[in-house]
């Protein structure tokens, strides 16, 4: 992990865009997901745990339902398809009262306010997007642009780096230097994929994921309250932020 003098020598600071995760970055949707589960994996007297979480978090949905059953031991009785099938009368209860994680409005605000370029790569499919955003469209209006997991450039959910490298090429003079590019997540797989794109890292970790996944990110951070812009060569907050 990089400290503030670290990023400055390495020329980190000259950031011009930033794309940002959505579950459990900017949406407080993550806990959704580990509830549904604990309940399903209840009925096969077993526990849901943060290793199981870490590796599910941040990918496709049927990519993320294969590591469940499997890696559970309920892949004879469940298939990853039946248990998104199971989960998905619940997700659609819990995903219109997805709330903002902290800081989230406040940085979106104020990199638009500056004119830098802000966009979404989620490994969420279109539906579940809408169903999560329903509330916060104002604010999700101010995106240039939304690469969602069902997209058709995103052959492979992450770690593979093919949301970021769509996102990337999509704002509007065209494909952006991904040295050039912030990116902000919660998820490990989120992490690699950004590295796995050549992009900068700042994780937003959630304090119960082990901390043998904080290795690969450049920068960690504990909320987006804490993030300051200066130190990637963004326009700073002002006090009115
Ligand atoms: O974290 P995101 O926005 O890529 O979403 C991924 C899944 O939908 C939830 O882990
Ligand atoms: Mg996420």
């Amino acid at each position: 992990m990089s400290t503030p003098a670290d990023i400055a020598v390495t020329g980190r600071g000259l950031i011009s865009h930033v794309i940002f995760d959505m579950d459990g970055l900017l949406l407080d949707t993550e806990k959704f997901y580990t509830e549904v589960q604990e309940m399903i994996l209840a009925r096969f007297n077993k526990t849901f745990d943060w290793s199981l979480k870490a590796k599910m978090m941040g990918r496709k949905a049927i990519e993320a339902a294969r590591i469940f059953v499997e890696e559970s031991g309920i892949s004879d009785s469940l298939s990853a398809e039946d248990f998104l099938v199971e989960r998905e009368s619940m997700l659609q209860d819990l995903f219109p009262t997805s709330e903002l994680m902290p800081g989230a409005s406040r940085l979106i605000k104020h990199l638009h306010e500056n004119n830098i370029p802000i966009c979404i790569a989620t490994g969420t499919h279109t539906r579940h997007f809408d169903l999560k955003t329903q509330r916060h469209k104002e604010l999700f209006s101010l995106m240039h642009h939304i690469v969602r997991g069902d997209d058709p450039e995103v052959k492979q959910g992450k770690p593979a780096p093919d949301g970021f490298l769509a996102a990337a090429g999509r704002f509007k003079d065209g494909p952006v230097d991904p040295q050039k590019v912030l990116v902000f997540e919660d998820a490990p797989s989120g992490v690699l994929a950004a590295k796995n794109a050549g992009m900068n890292v700042v994780m937003v970790p959630d304090p119960r994921l082990d901390i043998s996944h904080h290795d690969v990110a450049d920068q960690i951070i504990t909320s987006l309250l804490d993030f300051k812009p200066e130190e990637w060569g963004l326009p700073p907050f002002s006090d009115s932020n």
